[in-house]
């Protein structure tokens, strides 16, 4: 070998001695033992290269990077099956969105191709985080004041658009109860469009404000009622005390009168003992006798007296108790109506979740008591979402207020309905078997299902699913109604429409 030979082979074993350093640094990361022998590696390497100790270095290097591919391949293969499992999750939850569940089938589709290095895998992962991100970024990242539909129609801002509805649901309440009030009427119409996040606070503090007000002013009635009983008790107390006073002194002018009859009773019986004349007698016995009508005068006057008082004590306890019966029948009816608003849903006008609570107890308690049959069926409205989405908030109430009235038209006697919250129902079915209560709500589902809806001009067919349970030996109270929602569960993940009956 000429000594440009020899120059050559010395550079290009420098060359390539440099790249075996880069590349050592590439691959760092695959294991803590194999990042050791690279650096034992890029020492034997570096300066003064040492091929000899680098060989062995890179036939242990060998074993280390057959095992870390294995175990790469493993892991690929992991994340795979998680990325596969999260997204067909992520579609389930979607599904009503023709669009998102098309964008999932087509990395579903991507994920089931072979995967040959970690950039596949990395350009998988990033397709998943990009479907994922659509939904949930306009709400966390999107700084936009307005809550806006996205070019799919979908609404973004959940959050905001979940406070709104409670609010526009507090309002509607107040609206049924207060027609006239304008500045309920205001609240409703500004709450019947979508609101910037700014005119959301705004219009959560108005309606905060007006709930205050008004609890203050049925505070205030109370307050009234209770001060006004008061008074009366007090009016009351003043007469009897006064009448006590009278008839206290009609008491004493009656003894007097008394003492003074038996003192003159006493001097005439002496005079008639001691007197020898006639006339002195007749004389003596004139005067007596005077003073005896005089005392029984005073007797009179002091009964007359004490009659009169008594007579306007009980005249005036009369008028206050008729006062105060007519306070406490306007309070009661106030406290009537109340309960009856505390326990009615405001939009459905069916009861609400408290009325269910309370109804439910009594049954549960009876039909344990009496070994009789319960059925309980939560019914749930299918895609209610998109009705909302595609033809605003008032087509979806006026649906909810609907399918709760045709609901409640199937039910007969005993048979009790609510809305649960939401686009969701509850029925308690006393005496009930297994067997006709899935003949009743598959009746329910399909005359629901045939329905005419129309909104907007566009003819909508509204769906509903069922999940119903009868009620067991053991069951708790919660568990009857977890089963029932567990079954309605399963009724969705089925298809919709459909009755799901244990
Ligand atoms: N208009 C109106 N919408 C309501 C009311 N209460 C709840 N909602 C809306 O009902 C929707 C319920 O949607 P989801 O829970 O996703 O259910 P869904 O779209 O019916 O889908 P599935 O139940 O899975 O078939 C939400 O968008 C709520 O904002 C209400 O009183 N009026």
């Amino acid at each position: 070998m000429d000594s440009k030979q020899l120059t050559a082979l010395k550079t290009h074993n420098e060359t390539l001695a440099q790249f075996i350093v880069r590349l050592s640094s590439f691959y760092e990361g695959l294991s803590a033992e194999t990042d050791n022998e690279l650096k034992v590696l890029r020492g034997h390497l570096s300066a003064k290269p040492d091929y000899t100790l680098a060989t062995a270095s890179i036939n242990k290097l060998n074993n280390h990077i057959q095992l870390a591919q294995s175990s790469v391949k493993q892991h690929t293969q992991l994340t795979i099956r998680e990325l596969e499992k999260s997204i067909k999750q992520f579609q389930q939850n979607f599904a009503q969105d023709q669009e998102l569940t098309r964008q999932c089938a087509l990395v579903l589709s991507a994920a089931q191709m072979p995967v040959n290095n970690l950039f596949e895998l990395q350009s998988l992962c990033l397709r998943a985080i990009r479907l994922f991100s659509n939904v949930s970024q306009p709400v966390a990242a999107d700084n936009s004041k307005n809550i806006q539909a996205d070019t799919e129609g979908r609404q973004s801002g959940t959050l905001f658009e979940e406070i709104q509805n409670e609010l526009s649901q507090l309002i509607n309440s107040y609206a049924k109860k207060q027609p006239d009030e304008p500045r309920v009427q205001d609240l409703k119409k500004r709450l019947d469009s979508p609101l910037s996040e700014d005119d959301l606070l705004q219009t959560c503090l108005t309606v905060i404000r007006l709930v205050v007000t008004e609890t203050m002013h049925e505070a205030t009635l109370s307050g009234r009622m209770i001060y006004r009983i008061y008074t009366a008790l007090g009016g009351i107390q003043e007469k009897v005390e006064s009448s006590i006073e009278t008839s206290s002194q009609s008491f004493e002018k009656r003894q007097k009168s008394s003492a003074d009859i038996t003192s003159q009773l006493n001097q005439m019986d002496q005079t008639v003992q001691e007197s020898d004349s006639l006339e002195l007698l007749k004389q003596q016995a004139k005067t007596h006798i005077a003073s005896i009508s005089s005392a029984v005068a005073d007797r009179k006057a002091a009964d007359n007296e004490e009659q009169q008082a008594l007579m306007s004590l009980f005249n005036s306890m009369q008028t206050q108790l008729e006062n105060l019966q007519r306070q406490a029948q306007l309070y009661r009816r106030k406290l009537a109506e109340q309960t009856a608003f505390s326990h009615t849903d405001p939009l459905t006008r069916l009861p609400n979740r408290l009325a269910y609570n309370e109804r439910f107890n009594r049954e549960y308690e009876e039909a344990k008591l009496d070994n009789r049959a319960l059925s309980l069926a939560v019914i749930d409205i299918d895609f209610f979402k998109s009705i909302n989405d595609r033809f605003g908030h008032q087509a979806g109430d006026k649906t909810l207020q609907v399918v709760g009235h045709h609901l409640k038209k199937h039910l007969h006697g005993d048979e009790f309905i609510s809305r649960w919250g939401g686009e969701e129902f509850v029925m308690l079915l006393p005496f009930i078997e297994v067997s006709a209560l899935e003949k009743k709500l598959d009746d329910m589902r399909q005359s629901l299902a045939r329905l005419p809806f129309k909104f907007k001009q566009e003819k909508v067919s509204i769906t509903a699913s069922f999940g119903g349970t009868c009620l067991r030996m053991d069951d708790l109270p919660e568990s009857m109604f977890a089963r029932a929602d567990e079954l309605l569960y399963q009724a969705k993940k089925g298809g919709r429409n459909r009755v799901v009956v244990e």
